[in-house]
């Protein structure tokens, strides 16, 4: 048995049962490496952070602890572990294409994995007759589609389209959630969570409802446009006559390698964006971020959110021309950081803790009053806290020639109410930032924990419980 990428031929004949056993469990996403794969791992990550695996060609070689991605979203790249030559096999995959993160585990994939460098979010909304028996098939669907593809296996059920072949699972990840209007078109009404009533209209909101909300989320995120391209497209085929695409977007963010050393990244108006985002080796992360494995019902957290987490969508258009017009000084005073280095306002380099108390020697606050991260900082929202996840767009010119760019602002939290909507509430109204941006279109979808295993799919404690 070769062990290469199936999509070239002879991993579709691999047998799940054919596999050696292995024990290696990533620890800090929850996900577990998906036996179908195991003896096509070179190595599993170890350490804290998005636990990654690399598929291979040929022979089995345990990369380096050390290359392993560990970085949280909107921080460094990953430095994805190098595949091995095959001796005598089919050529080895790079060693961006091999990397793999398992699909399955408490939480889903996509949240706390270092951002790749391509992103797809899709909203679709049930066909008239989709039920909850018919919802319940399409997640049974998508879920082994979703697993198969993050190992690099051909997905089940339709015939491939072959745009990814050739290509490794490129830290392919699949992320689904569930928006309010579902939960009565299922059947499902008693079980809508508090958490996802309507997000507050908020000052200078441009929302476009056509893309906006939906019923069903999908964000696919992964290092190559091919491979996520062909994620979402199979996605969309097993869709069809359960669910119709509401809206789709495509983002993008830096790509592995291309800066001398893995760095935060980039947004479009040239800050660096993402470095006081909470890391997973912080004791809130979990808090934060995902609603307990034990949901307290008195909060509105129902039991079928346990390991889950809420992702509040935003397409954020960015004023570039306007912003252009700035100096360098003031678009840092508009943010409360160096523009080069990413180092606050309040001195240090880019991690030094911001000092929101420190003067400039004539008095003023060094970080200003409107600040975006003044205004925007746990510290002054009763420690609400979301982690961020968010890809720039690109669609080309706007009518008046302006460029139709920004952000597609992806946060999850284990609560809206005591992390986006506060923040967004106060950002709306005392932002320097405000004048430079137009939210033109959102969504709030609740994302389930994880699958555990193979046997079970996304939102079966939902669908079955
Ligand atoms: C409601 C939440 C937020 C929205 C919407 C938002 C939009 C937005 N942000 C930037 C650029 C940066 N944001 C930065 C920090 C930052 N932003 C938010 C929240 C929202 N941003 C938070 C909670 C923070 C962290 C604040 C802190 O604790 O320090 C930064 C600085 C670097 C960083 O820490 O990530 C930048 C740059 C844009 C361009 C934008 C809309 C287009
Ligand atoms: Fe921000």
């Amino acid at each position: 048995m070769t062990t290469t990428n199936d999509r070239g031929g002879s991993r579709r004949n691999a047998r799940p049962d054919d596999e050696a056993a292995a024990t290696d469990t990533p620890a800090a996403t929850g996900n577990t490496a998906p036996s179908v794969s195991r003896r096509r791992l070179l190595a599993t990550a170890g350490a804290a952070g998005a636990a990654g695996l690399a598929v291979g060609a040929g022979a089995l070689a345990a990369t380096s602890a050390a290359s392993t991605p560990a970085s949280t979203p909107g921080g460094a790249a990953p430095g994805n572990p190098a595949s091995d030559s095959a001796a005598g096999g089919a050529p080895a995959l790079t060693s961006l294409g091999a990397h793999a993160y398992p699909f399955h585990g408490a939480h889903q994939a996509g949240i706390v994995q270092p951002m790749q460098a391509r992103m797809l979010s899709t909203a679709f909304d049930l066909t008239a007759g989709t039920g909850r028996p018919g919802l319940t098939s399409l997640m049974k669907r998508w879920s082994a589609a979703a697993a198969a593809m993050a190992e690099g296996r051909t997905p089940p059920g339709l015939t491939d389209d072959d745009t990814a072949l050739d290509a490794g699972p490129s830290s392919l990840t699949v992320t689904f959630g569930f928006g309010a209007p579902v939960f009565a078109k299922a059947g499902l009404a008693a079980r809508l969570p508090a958490a996802l009533a309507p997000l507050p209209p908020f000052p200078e909101d441009a929302l476009d409802r056509r893309r906006s909300d939906g019923d069903l989320w999908v964000q696919v995120c992964a290092d190559d446009a091919l491979v996520a391209f062909h994620a979402m497209r199979t996605l969309q085929r097993l869709a069809a006559g359960a669910a119709t695409v509401r809206w789709q977007m495509s983002g993008f963010s830096r790509s592995p390698g291309a800066t001398a050393q893995p760095r935060t990244g980039r947004n479009l108006m040239g800050q660096i964006d993402g470095t006081n985002n909470p890391k997973p080796t912080d004791s809130t992360f979990d808090a934060r971020v995902f609603v307990p494995a034990e949901p307290d019902a008195g909060k509105g957290q129902p039991a079928w959110m346990a390991g889950g987490s809420y992702a509040v969508f935003r397409r954020i258009r960015m004023l570039l021309d306007h912003w252009d017009q700035q100096t360098t000084d003031r678009q840092e005073q508009v943010i409360g950081r160096h523009k080069a280095s990413g180092a606050p306002l309040s001195g240090g380099a880019e991690t030094t803790p911001v000092d929101l108390a420190k003067l400039t020697p004539d008095g003023a606050l060094a970080i200003p009053g409107d600040a975006h991260i003044r205004v925007a900082t746990p510290d002054a929202n009763q420690g609400a806290a979301m982690l961020r996840r968010g890809y720039s767009y690109h669609d080309g010119l706007r009518a008046d020639g302006s460029p139709d760019a920004g952000l597609l602002f992806v946060a999850f939290q284990s609560d809206p109410l005591t992390g986006f909507v506060p923040v967004q509430r106060k950002l709306a109204r005392a932002d320097a930032l405000s004048v430079f941006i137009a939210h033109e279109s959102s969504g709030l979808y609740a994302v389930p924990g994880g699958a555990a295993d193979p046997s079970g799919y996304v939102g079966q404690a939902l669908l079955e419980g």
